[in-house]
């Protein structure tokens, strides 16, 4: 349990993810976390949870130690440019969430602060988040913090920034890829002959097993699938006709299609 006190500036999806996150990992308690959004209607359940739910952000920021900005791209430099005086570079430390923005652009913002990014997915609600961090100016206390958050709120990993906008589309775009993958499965099993409760069941465990084995075994995923392929069998029959139909190729195409929207807008 850290009893920092968290601000987080812009309590849109991601924003409220990582409250739940914080809430439900016990890393804070909840009147220790403040939250931020023009209408805070959509923040109810974080209020009633006792989280502090505020319009102002000069106030969230003079009260934290801790602010994380999940903050649209496009509207973050003027908010933060607003509100530049407010932060205390001597006592804070700022955590962008935000995509595509660097650290020194951050820092010439908000002079004097140091700078974090943090790249999570909407999993940190349920403490399963994959996380990628770059530190530039963090002291070695602050990034111990910062790590040892992101931990407890799945599993982090500190990476150079240069790869940032490529772990945003493998990390934060990959959840919805993984998505989307359960979803054709769920369509898949229910044109078989199961209902839609028990295909998505089947679906998502059967994805979370495949994970758990790459992740615990740390096993090539050809290695796991070379298992499962009988010689003449279904399983090697369904696997050719999804490369036929362009199955790994649609992927990449996909993630290399998410990495250039970042990098070339
Ligand atoms: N949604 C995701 O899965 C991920 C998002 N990101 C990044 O996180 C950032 C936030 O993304 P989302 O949460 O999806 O967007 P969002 O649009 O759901 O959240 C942004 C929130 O900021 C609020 N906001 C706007 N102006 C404000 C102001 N002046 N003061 C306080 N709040 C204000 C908006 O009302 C909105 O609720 C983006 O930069 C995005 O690229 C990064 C990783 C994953
Ligand atoms: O789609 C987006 O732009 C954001 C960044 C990563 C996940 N959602």
């Amino acid at each position: 349990m850290s009893a920092k006190k968290i601000a987080i500036i812009g309590g849109g999806n991601l924003g409220s993810a990582i409250a739940q996150g914080l809430l439900k990992s016990g890393f804070s308690q909840a009147g220790d976390i403040t939250i931020t959004k023009r209408n805070t209607d959509t923040l109810v359940a974080l209020k009633d949870a006792g989280v502090q739910v505020e319009k102002d952000n000069a106030k969230a920021i003079r009260g934290a130690e801790v602010i994380i900005v999940a903050l649209k791209p496009y509207n973050v430099r003027e908010v933060l440019q607003e509100y530049s005086t407010v932060f205390d570079p001597a006592k804070q430390i700022l955590i962008s969430v935000v995509t595509g923005v660097s650290i020194d652009d951050l820092e010439r913002i908000v002079p004097g602060m140091a700078v974090v990014r943090a790249m999570p997915n909407t999993a940190i609600a349920i403490q399963e988040s994959m996380t990628c961090l770059s530190f530039k100016h963090a002291t070695p206390e602050q990034t111990n913090f910062v790590t040892d958050m992101f931990n407890q709120l799945g599993a982090a990993v500190t990476i150079d920034e240069k790869l940032m906008d490529a772990a945003t589309v493998l990390g934060a775009c990959g959840i919805a890829y993984a998505l989307r993958f359960i979803r054709a499965n769920i369509q898949g099993g229910i044109e078989i002959g199961f209902d839609a409760r028990t295909a998505s069941l089947i679906a998502a465990q059967t994805v979370k097993g495949a994970a758990e084995l790459l992740i615990r075994e740390k096993t090539h995923p050809e290695a796991e699938i070379d298992k499962v392929t009988t010689p003449k069998g279904c399983t090697i029959a369904g696997l050719n006709e999804m490369e036929h139909q362009g199955f790994s190729s649609s992927l990449i195409k996909g993630i290399t299609a998410s990495y250039d929207k970042i990098v070339k807008g």
